[in-house]
């Protein structure tokens, strides 16, 4: 058996369940919105599927740590919403009973989905077994119907060795085109969508169809696509304008003779889109001094798309740091191009940045 194949499989079928319910969220709730202190919304989704993750996770690996982005406490003073969540939680399963089983199956009851929700406060750091999870990573775009995805990613020893992406609304077929509209809005028809994308670190990048039950066979291996001509290369870009400076994005584009619009869509999903050749670069440029990147937005991408024949730096051309707590805290930004030409891009965003 391979390195890290337990580790592969749990991951990508705690990931396909996680999905399940977000899409129910998606359809049968539409839009059960609470939102954070720091405003940002957040849904019953965000919930229910880290819930979900972390169970399975704890099921297979009760020794791991848990890096999460949701944590129990606002739920707690509100009984209504706890049900709601604890009632999908619930009912939310994958169709195959082996499968379900390799999961540890369905919680106990509603104290035991409070307290896993919150087995997602570990610091994180340089040692040990860490997973890092974004139940709902664009959650914008996952209320507007765009592009979301439901992020797992597994550090040792501050390291990423294993990456998983749920992308419920892009395309299962990796030769499709992105189109400008793919991540704005209005995804509501599942037929022909959903991917799951996975990474083992040292065995390349793939990507299946995302199910319901056991994984789809077969897994199919993913690269990103040779650029042959600057010109004719796609960026894929944040659609909100405060997480990614999309002036500063532009202007380098234009220095690379880049004449395609950018595709803009939320989410991890930018990364599984360059690492299987629909776009080919991603920059994501600070708007903010302060801001510091969360390891759960980056940790199952950059192993995808440097599996896939990529490399990802930050704005300064260093490897993402995952081993310094829950933020990517020596890190500014990030630049995930095809190996060939990172450099390239590289020189030009740090000369439009003045870096
Ligand atoms: N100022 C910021 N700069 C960069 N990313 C941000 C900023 N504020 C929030 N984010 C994060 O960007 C991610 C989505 O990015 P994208 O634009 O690529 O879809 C979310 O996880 C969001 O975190 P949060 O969950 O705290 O809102
Ligand atoms: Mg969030
Ligand atoms: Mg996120
Ligand atoms: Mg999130």
């Amino acid at each position: 058996m391979s390195q890290y194949a337990k580790e592969l499989e749990v991951a990508q079928l705690a990931v396909q369940r996680a999905a399940i319910l977000t899409k129910r969220v998606f359809h049968e709730k539409a839009k059960g919105t609470v939102s954070k202190d720091d405003k940002s919304p957040v849904t019953i989704g965000d919930f229910g599927a880290q819930a979900l993750i972390i169970s399975a996770l704890k099921a297979n690996f009760p020794e791991d740590e848990i890096v999460a982005e949701e944590e129990a406490d606002r739920l707690r003073g509100d009984p209504q919403l706890q049900d709601t969540i604890w009632e999908l939680v619930r009912s939310t399963g994958l169709d195959d009973p082996a499968a379900e089983r390799l999961l540890g199956g369905a919680l106990a009851d509603k104290a035991a989905m409070l307290d896993v929700l919150d087995m997602g406060k570990s610091q994180g750091g340089a040692r040990g077994r860490i997973w890092a999870i974004d139940p709902i990573d664009g959650t914008k775009g996952f209320l507007r119907g765009g592009q979301y995805a439901v992020c797992l990613g597994l550090m040792v020893d501050g390291d990423v060795k294993v990456g998983v992406l749920g992308c419920p609304n892009l395309p299962v077929d990796d030769a499709a085109p992105l189109t400008a509209d793919m991540g704005a809005e209005g995804q509501t028809d599942d037929e022909g969508r959903g991917v799951l994308f996975s990474a083992v670190l040292g065995q390349g990048a793939a990507s299946r169809p995302l199910g319901t039950g056991a994984l789809v066979e077969p897994r199919k291996r993913i690269a990103m696509r040779p650029i042959e001509e600057m010109a004719g290369a796609t960026f894929c870009e944040s659609v909100e304008s405060g997480h990614s400076n999309q002036g500063e994005s532009a202007q380098i584009a234009q220095r690379l003779s880049i004449t395609n619009p950018s595709v803009r869509m939320d989410s991890q999903a930018k990364y599984g889109s360059i690492a299987r050749g629909a776009g080919d670069i991603y920059l994501r440029l600070p708007t903010s001094k302060t801001y510091q990147e969360k390891i759960w937005d980056h940790a199952a991408g950059d192993l995808i798309v440097r599996e896939a024949g990529g490399q990802v730096t930050d704005t300064l051309g260093r490897r993402l740091d995952f081993s310094k707590g829950r933020t990517l805290a020596e890190n500014k930004g990030v630049v995930a191009a095809p190996a060939a030409v990172h450099g390239q891009v590289l020189k030009v965003v740090r000369e439009v940045l003045k870096l």
